[in-house]
């Protein structure tokens, strides 16, 4: 019998567990913003943004919501440190995609990389949340504008591929990206972090990818 309930217990109070890696450009604010996210959600609060650098491979961080953990990676964006995020594509259940909405000089740079995400085939189907963080910053963009500004720049990509006669993307990229959900946060207040974590939660899931290891 006390195995039984033993059993029923652990089987009503289990967790499932998913993985969400943090992506994006050196300086975009991965890091600023999984420490916001470990204050928002856990008892012990995470670094506070004065003590945080940049950041040498990666950084991990759990929270627990309603029967579910979200374990986070926030992963280097340094160009030289790129090349590892795609080891970590087989294993995760949702990609975060942070570009910095101040830096208006990096926004090409920014998309070039994101670019290169979209088309890795490991996370083709998964959910993809891109994030316009430093919200706070009147310099910054607006959600509206940010996704305005990928837009653009990727017409004109395909506009230049057409005329070099390469390939201009596939459908499913093309889909991908019509569909594209696109959040404001800021990383530094924690405005829209909450926002951000409730869209991932629901994605998680639903998605595609076989989770129960
Ligand atoms: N104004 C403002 N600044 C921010 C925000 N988030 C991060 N920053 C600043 O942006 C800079 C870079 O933040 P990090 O969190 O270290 O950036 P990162 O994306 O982890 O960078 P790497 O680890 O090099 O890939 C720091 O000076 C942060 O204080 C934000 O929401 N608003
Ligand atoms: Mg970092």
């Amino acid at each position: 019998m006390y195995h039984l309930l033993k059993g029923f217990h652990e089987y009503v109070t289990r967790k499932e567990e998913f993985s969400v890696i943090i992506i994006g450009l050196d300086g975009a604010g991965k890091t600023t913003l999984l420490e916001r996210i470990k204050t928002l959600y856990n008892d012990t609060p995470g670094l506070s943004p004065d003590k945080i650098g940049p950041t040498v491979g990666q950084n991990t961080g759990k929270i627990a919501l309603p029967s579910t953990i979200l374990q986070f990676f926030d992963l280097g964006g340094q160009r030289g440190i790129r090349n590892i995020w795609p080891k970590y594509y087989d294993d995760c259940h949702a990609v975060v995609y942070v570009i910095d909405a101040e830096d208006r000089e990096r926004l090409g740079e920014g998309w070039e990389v994101f670019d290169t995400v979209l088309s890795a085939p490991q996370i083709l189907g998964l959910p993809l949340l891109l994030l316009a963080n430093k919200q706070d910053s009147s310099n910054s963009l607006s959600v509206e504008e940010i996704r305005n500004d990928y837009e653009d720049w990727y017409q004109r990509k395909i506009e230049s591929a057409r005329r070099d006669r390469q390939d201009d993307g596939d459908a499913a990229r093309r889909e991908r990206i019509a569909s594209l959900d696109v959040m404001g946060v800021s990383a530094i207040e924690g405005t829209g972090v909450r926002s951000a974590i409730d869209w991932l939660f629901l994605r998680v899931q639903n998605s595609r990818r076989d989770h129960s290891s």
